[in-house]
């Protein structure tokens, strides 16, 4: 038995709880039973099963290739040992393209032990987000730079430069909040647009290369520990196993600096 930091599990409703409280959200990425337990113990509050897997598990260059049937297998076997972190499953690219699409591959990600679904951009996604939440699935939004549009955004790029670009991330952010999600995250946005966004948002906000202005804060997990996965490493990537000695302690260090705000700092963050 694993002795755990926080003794409660977490459920959706108290998202917006631990924000109206002004205490941040730690999230990270996890894809295996191992680390699940890891992460549990060290008191993690979110644990997304992430289409990073593609990249950092499977080898891939993109998360373009990863199936539906991968993020169910990971999901299961996380949640077989994350007992407190809500967990959420991200899906794969072309398996959200229509809402009955999407609620067939939620419902398998729910079965195998997620508690929320989170899927890439707005447009003809806010149909699928209404679609789930009016079905009783949470759905977490993903904004900013969503590596599934790798293609169309030409590379892995800071989204939200230009003034048009801005605003109209502002609209995305406050129409998936209208649509239903109960979470979104922002990846790849300068750091004032996050928190400008952050304050408008009815909604938790949880960042990745996105300052320290949301209200939580998410890593890959093979980033957190500093392994080389042969791909470019993005700015918002820090090591914590220098600071925390151990794996354990690595994770540990991260979920201090997210809570105290001391992560990240503008080194990890885009201006
Ligand atoms: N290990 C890993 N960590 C991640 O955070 C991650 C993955 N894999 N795979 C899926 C996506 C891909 N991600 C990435 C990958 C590269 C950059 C990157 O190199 N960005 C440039 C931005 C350049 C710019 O537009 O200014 C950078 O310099 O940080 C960002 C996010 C985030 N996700
Ligand atoms: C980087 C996070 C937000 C993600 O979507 C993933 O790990 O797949
Ligand atoms: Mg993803």
């Amino acid at each position: 038995m694993s002795v755990h930091a926080e003794s409660k599990s977490w459920s959706v409703p108290q998202l917006a709880q631990a924000r109206a409280a002004g205490r941040k959200l730690v999230m990270l990425t996890c894809y295996d039973a191992s680390f699940a337990r890891v992460l549990d113990a060290a008191g993690i509050d979110l644990i997304l099963i992430g289409d990073s897997l593609g990249m950092v598990v499977q080898g891939h260059e993109s998360t373009l290739p990863v199936q539906v049937d991968d993020i169910v297998y990971h999901t299961a076997a996380v949640a077989r040992a994350a007992k407190h972190p809500l967990k959420i499953a991200d899906f794969p690219f072309g398996s959200d393209g229509s809402p009955a699409q999407a609620f067939a591959a939620a419902v398998r990600f729910i079965q195998a032990g997620a508690a929320m679904v989170k899927l890439e951009g707005a447009g003809h996604k806010l149909g699928t987000i209404r679609y789930l939440v009016e079905r009783e699935i949470p759905v977490c939004a993903h904004l900013g730079l969503t590596p599934q549009s790798v293609l169309t955004m030409g590379g892995f790029k800071v989204q939200g430069r230009e003034q048009s670009a801005a605003e109209r991330l502002q609209a995305e952010a406050l129409a998936v909040a209208e649509a239903g999600a109960a979470l979104l995250v922002l990846e790849g946005v300068p750091a004032t647009l996050a928190a400008q966004i952050t304050q408008a948002s009815p909604i938790p906000t949880i960042g990745i290369g996105a300052g320290a202005g949301c209200d939580g804060q998410v890593l890959v997990l093979h980033d957190l520990l500093g392994i080389d996965t042969g791909h470019r490493k993005p700015k918002f990537v820090k090591d914590f196993l220098a600071e925390g000695g151990s794996i354990a302690g690595a994770v540990h260090a991260y979920a201090e600096a997210v809570r105290a705000g001391t992560f990240p700092t503008m080194e990890h963050s885009y201006a």
